[in-house]
């Protein structure tokens, strides 16, 4: 979704009078709007066109205070990702911004909020025809392709999104319209001649300082061209005072804060970039991101603008790459402003994942392969080591050794192995039967403390879309129960028999009390694995739909319930390196060598 500025808004004007060809609806355009002609509007004049139009009261920063993660349960929370340019197939980079979402959307409804999580594909755009004739497809043909792979995709990664919207969708036209009109009629759209250096790729102007040697264009590292044009410019500096207030007055409104820095050095050199704006009129933001609040709209619902809103306008979070930051925090909110509409309450604008240090992107054809992954390592093992790993906002390098050492030591030994463990000394020793209530067998136990402590922190760190810090804390349940387990000898306290042996029975519902915690506080992030913990655990499908965060309080587990029978929940992976070196990081000790996808491998429970 790099900014397409140019070319768009004729798509837009399209929207207005679909009739009309790009010449004639420029021509159009101008003999219907003859108030229109200056780069600058007097600002009392927008102001009256503004309140003439603006049905719904802009709530600027009084609104954004709250970060997307404060809303009561019962409230709507709305999320986003971009919406994916399909001039090719989906790659990690897209897939990771939606895994990232998907999280957050499963941790807002274990806190029981109804989330809207909005995802899609970008059907316009130049790059589009271009990508279609290469593969010998009309772009209509070539845009079903690509946005049915970024479904199937999704599927494969357990996307649980509610809407996907794609922009040349025509049930969301008329709210686009709607939303246009609102801007236009406020003043905040003009006409002008541009030229200047442009990327192709980006399908954007560029300041010439950004260039690189040959005038390439930083980002896809390539040659931008000279390129002159009439285009339509939006009145961005209207807004400057105002966008400026939010961010003083909403800190969390652009979110890591380092972004939220980035944001204000954009501000600070404003001047320049009302300039670049002139040029390069963000234009898209009225298929694109105006697609976010049509996306709201009900399926049998009115096509309107206010019906769209009214059923959860404005959006919690707007989760983006870096690379779209000044398009969400700049342009999109000055917008809503010109349109009268609320501001979404947060922009997080993560890292890229990289490869050899540059972006992978599509343009640059430097991508991981996705399904690859998926169907070697399975779901959640992806899920889990992008979100683990990367740490969210920053930039991160994949390496495959590093991915099968993470997840075979923090899923397969850590969590897998504890569940597996355990499980295999209840059933040898206790009928697969609890004695007792998790509640009474852990009364004064520090490690109940320990979990309950850790648990809250991860709630915290969902909260704060500190993803990577959100998995360590649950973690660190799992290593506290493996030093548990490990302290205790549940195993040589069965061999003494009596009192000792009645301990071990509470030691091991403490335990699992401990996995049926990870179970639920992980599920954001690896929701197969969870679920296979939760099964385990004695649990059914159903009772784990309808699981809350409030049940990770501890105490969910009663005496006399029976667990199934061990059974690992998620599969060593084999590493080639390894295998190839005859070496074995200590990490990720393989016990049974896969070499299907995350099919789960009998492991053995030497204690039992
Ligand atoms: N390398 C990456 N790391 C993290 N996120 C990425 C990466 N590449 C793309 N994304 C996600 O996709 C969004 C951009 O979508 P787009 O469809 O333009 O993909 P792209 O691969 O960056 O395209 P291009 O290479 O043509 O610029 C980013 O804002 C981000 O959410």
């Amino acid at each position: 979704m790099a900014a397409r500025l140019n070319h768009s808004i004729q798509n837009t004007l399209s929207l207005l009078n679909p009739l009309c060809s790009v010449t004639t609806k420029v021509t159009h355009f101008r003999n219907r709007l003859p108030f229109h002609r200056s780069f600058l509007l007097s600002s009392s004049y927008s102001e009256k066109r503004r309140a003439l139009f603006c049905s719904c009261a802009t709530s600027g920063a009084a609104d954004t205070r709250r970060d997307g993660g404060e809303a009561a349960a019962g409230e709507t929370f709305v999320l986003t990702t971009p919406l994916y340019y399909v001039n090719a197939a989906p790659h990690m980079g897209s897939a990771y911004t939606t895994i990232a979402a998907d999280a957050i959307a499963r941790f807002q409804r274990l806190l029981g909020k109804k989330v809207i999580l909005v995802t899609g594909t970008d059907e316009h755009g130049e790059k589009i025809a271009t990508a279609a004739a290469a593969c010998g497809s009309s772009p209509s043909e070539h845009c079903d392709i690509v946005s049915q792979a970024y479904k199937s995709l999704w599927k494969d990664l357990d996307i649980s999104y509610s809407k996907f919207i794609r922009t040349t969708d025509p049930k969301h036209e008329a709210i686009v319209k709607e939303f246009y009109s609102r801007v236009l009629a406020n003043g905040d759209i003009y006409h002008a001649d541009y030229e200047g250096m442009y990327c192709v790729n980006c399908e954007e102007y560029k300041d010439e300082k950004e260039l690189l040697e040959n005038k390439c264009c930083p980002v896809h590292l390539k040659p931008c061209i000279q390129r002159k044009e009439e285009n339509y410019f939006f009145a961005l500096s209207k807004y400057q005072q105002k966008l400026e207030e939010t961010l003083s007055s909403n800190p969390n409104f652009v979110q890591p804060s380092y972004r939220l820095n980035e944001v204000r050095e954009l501000m600070l050199h404003y001047s320049r970039y009302i300039h670049t704006l002139r040029k390069q009129l963000p234009t898209d933001p009225y298929l694109l991101t105006g697609s976010y609040i049509s996306a709201l709209a009900e399926e049998n619902g009115q096509s309107s603008l206010q019906e769209a809103v009214s059923s959860g306008w404005p959006a919690a979070l707007h989760l983006i790459g870096k690379d779209i930051l000044r398009f969400h925090a700049v342009y999109w909110p000055a917008m809503l402003m010109s349109a009268g509409l609320d501001l979404p309450k947060t922009v997080f604008g993560h890292g890229f994942l990289t490869k050899d240090g540059m972006k992978m992107g599509k343009s640059l054809g430097n991508t991981l392969e996705p399904n690859d992954l998926v169907h070697k390592f399975g779901s959640d093992a992806v899920r889990y080591f992008f979100l683990r790993e990367v740490e969210f906002g920053n930039d991160g390098d994949y390496s495959e050794d590093r991915f099968i050492n993470i997840v075979n030591a923090h899923l397969a030994n850590t969590i897998g192995n504890l569940l597996n463990r355990t499980l295999g000394l209840l059933r040898k020793n206790c009928e697969s039967t609890l004695v007792v209530d998790s509640a009474t067998a852990a009364e004064g136990s520090a490690f109940k403390d320990t979990v309950e402590k850790l648990v809250e922190k991860a709630r915290i760190q969902y909260q704060n879309l500190s993803l990577s810090a959100a998995c360590e804390a649950v973690l660190e349940i799992g290593n506290a129960g493996n030093l548990y387990m490990n302290e205790r000898a549940p195993w040589s306290l069965f061999k003494q028999g009596g009192a000792a042996s009645e301990a071990a029975a509470k030691d091991l519902v403490i335990i699992l009390e401990a996995m049926r915690i990870i179970a639920i506080a992980l599920s954001p992030v690896s929701p197969g694995l969870c679920w296979r913990i939760y099964e385990q655990l004695g649990f059914s499908e159903d009772q784990l739909a309808t699981v809350t965060w409030d049940e990770t309080k501890w105490g969910g587990l009663k005496g006399g319930q029976v667990m199934a029978q061990p059974n690992p929940v998620f599969a060593r992976i084999e590493n080639p390196t390894e295998v190839a070196t005859g070496t074995e990081s200590s990490a990720a000790k393989p016990a049974v060598k896969t070499k299907k996808k995350n099919k789960p491998q009998p492991q053995v429970a030497a204690e039992a």
